[in-house]
């Protein structure tokens, strides 16, 4: 009997059909990688996942159905984004933070461990460094996260620290600082007409889809008196969740890397951007500080560089900005 070819291996992508993990999902269409997602659209949208990619409505909570596709898909990598991410909501909801968060990844690991996956990249957060006055914020500062939304991601991320010695369970956990954009070719982008985020907030300002953009504090000790973050294009974050897939299929060691630039930009530098490659001015008034927003949060980036050998292609702020504007003029007003 002839020998026939093995089937290659899918990496299971849970909240594929989300902001971040549909630009992962294209990204590793375009490397030619299969991937396999599942969802249970309570965010995300059925459009957002390419037509390559099968699209397994669910709950990533449910062991059976987790079992039942990494079986059937032949599954040897996962990539976790599932989750629910505003940071607010999960001060009044802590215990919801906890178990969509936590508990279900719990149960992913579990069945990782179960079934024979030994590698698992995850969507961390520099909100599990909280309020810290480093600048930059490498990966050894200590860990302090100030809500319950950082809280349960670093509780995932020691979850894999533990278990990779006991169950060989290796992994590359991301700790994203703010992420913004949208695919330069339009194929996806952030979708959610209630997001929080500055970069989304003044494009649908900028467009009349909402009245203004407020522009939370001017007071913060940061040279122009606003907070001051690090932007990464998403394009450029989906392209080190594929260099991390190949780090550990080539049997690399677990790591835990900070994403950014190393580079900060404050509010009103955002917003000059945004007005300078519209040609239009963004309707935004003053108002008092957010509760809970440190003035100034920049990665210590070198180490994503070294260890994945990451170069970014979108990594001008006007580039992030004209993204994030001609996905949001694509979207139905
Ligand atoms: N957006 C950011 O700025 C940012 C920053 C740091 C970390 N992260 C992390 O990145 C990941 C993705 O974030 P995003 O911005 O793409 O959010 P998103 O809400 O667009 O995507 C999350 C996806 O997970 C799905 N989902 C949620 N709970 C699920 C469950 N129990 N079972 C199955 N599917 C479920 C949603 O339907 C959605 O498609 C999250 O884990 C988030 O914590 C995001
Ligand atoms: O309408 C707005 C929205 C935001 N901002 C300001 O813009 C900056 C960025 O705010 P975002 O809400 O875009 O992002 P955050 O820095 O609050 O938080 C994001 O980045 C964090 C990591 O740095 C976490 O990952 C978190 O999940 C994610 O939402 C802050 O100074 C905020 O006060 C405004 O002035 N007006």
């Amino acid at each position: 009997m002839l020998d026939q070819p093995a089937a290659p291996r899918r990496v299971l992508v849970t909240g594929g059909a989300g902001y971040i993990g549909s630009h992962v999902l294209h990204a590793l269409t375009d490397a030619g990688i299969p991937a396999v997602t599942i969802d249970n659209l309570s965010t995300g949208r059925r459009a957002a996942v390419p037509e390559a990619v099968p699209l397994v409505e669910g709950d990533v909570g449910s062991a059976d159905l987790l079992e039942q596709v990494i079986r059937g898909h032949g599954v040897d990598a996962v990539m976790h984004f599932a989750g629910s991410i505003v940071v607010p909501e999960s001060v009044e909801k802590p215990l919801a933070y906890y178990r969509n968060n936590t508990v279900n990844s719990l149960t992913l690991l579990d069945a990782c461990v179960r079934l024979g996956v030994d590698k698992v990249v995850f969507s961390s957060t520099a909100a599990v460094y909280g309020a810290t006055d480093r600048v930059p914020i490498d990966e050894e500062t200590p860990t302090a996260p100030i809500n319950p939304y950082g809280a349960s991601k670093l509780m995932t991320e020691q979850m894999l620290r533990d278990a990779g010695p006991a169950h060989g369970l290796r992994s590359v956990i991301l700790r994203y600082f703010n992420v913004a954009g949208a695919d330069p070719a339009g194929r996806t982008g952030q979708a959610t007409p209630t997001a929080t985020h500055l970069i989304k907030v003044a494009c649908q300002a900028l467009l009349g889809r909402r009245p203004a953009l407020s522009i939370f504090g001017t007071d913060y000790p940061t040279p122009d008196g606003t907070c001051i973050r690090d932007y990464i294009h998403v394009s450029d974050l989906a392209e080190a969740h594929v260099l991390a897939l190949l780090h550990l299929r080539r049997g690399g060691e677990s790591l835990t890397l900070n994403c950014g630039y190393g580079r900060g930009a404050s509010v009103l530098e955002v917003v000059r951007t945004l007005e300078e490659v519209s040609g239009e001015k963004v309707p935004a008034t003053f108002a008092d500080r957010r509760a809970g927003d440190p003035p100034q949060l920049v990665a210590g980036a070198d180490r994503i560089r070294e260890r994945l050998g990451w170069v970014p292609k979108h990594d001008r702020l006007d580039e992030i900005v004209r993204s994030a504007l001609a996905w949001e003029r694509s979207l139905p007003g």
